[in-house]
């Protein structure tokens, strides 16, 4: 079945900015993949544009019905804060943030009013100080985005960043779901984190996706799919 046509073009964005490429590369869990997806590559105007206002619907679907999340007033917004992890959840958060009140038909509206937030990865000693820029976390409810989720690794730490600012998290976005396997575990990184948090998280797009996009356009050479079909066979997720 092929991809619903927003997604195709958000793939194909990713393609034409070389933000998702073919190879091999090592990733944060040491794992050696046939594909690397890096949101610094969506630098150029109108390839952040694209990538901003995928995560932007995304989120709007995903959590715009307050019935998705405890405690939400059925007319208020979810979420107060967008957060999102150094480094590269840093411009994600920006440009997120500015496409939600962009979004048409009255939608953006709902969102005028939501603020964001990052972390520095070494904290600041002068100045203001602190390891937080942007919107203060203490009572707030906050949405991580980043760009993808391979061991979870990452989202745990900002998880526990967050909470340790009085921050309550209440979903994680991000641009591509590995549906990887933890170390030494059938489940998926997504799937645990699910369960261990109890909160949504989305993807714009799943290595599935990927793949059917992939195969749809032609993009990608069958030695290039038979590489992906055994990455996933060694550590794609059960769940
Ligand atoms: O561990 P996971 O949650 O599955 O995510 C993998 C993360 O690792 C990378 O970020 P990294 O911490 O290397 O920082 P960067 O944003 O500075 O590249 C990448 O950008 C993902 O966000
Ligand atoms: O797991 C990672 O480190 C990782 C995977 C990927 O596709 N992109 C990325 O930036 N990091």
């Amino acid at each position: 079945m092929s991809i619903p046509p927003w997604k195709a073009a958000f793939l194909a964005s990713a393609l034409d900015g070389r933000a998702l490429r073919l190879g091999s590369f090592e990733l944060k869990s040491k794992r050696i993949s046939p594909y690397f997806f890096n949101a610094g590559d969506f630098y150029r105007a109108d390839l952040l544009t694209a990538l901003a206002v995928a995560y932007a619907n995304t989120i709007h679907e995903s959590f715009s019905s307050s019935s998705s999340l405890p405690d939400a007033d059925a007319d208020a917004l979810p979420f107060d804060v967008i957060f999102g992890p150094a480094y590269k959840g840093i411009p994600l958060a920006t440009a997120t943030t500015m496409a939600l009140a962009q979004l048409p038909g009255g939608a953006g509206a709902r969102y005028g009013r939501v603020e964001y937030s990052f972390d520095r990865k070494e904290a600041k000693d002068h100045g203001e100080g602190g390891s937080i820029v942007g919107a203060p976390l203490k009572g707030r409810r906050v949405l991580i985005i980043d760009d993808v989720i391979s061991a979870g690794t990452a989202k745990r730490d900002a998880v526990a960043k967050i909470q340790a600012e009085g921050g309550t998290v209440v979903g994680i976005v991000v641009a591509l779901d590995r549906q990887e396997t933890l170390p030494d575990s059938a489940g998926s990184a997504i799937g645990l984190l699910r369960r261990e948090f109890g909160i949504p998280i989305v993807a714009i797009l799943t290595l599935e996706n990927i793949v059917q996009g992939l195969k749809d356009s032609g993009v990608a050479s069958q030695d290039d799919l038979r590489r992906i079909e055994e990455y996933r066979a060694k550590y794609g997720a059960t769940d």
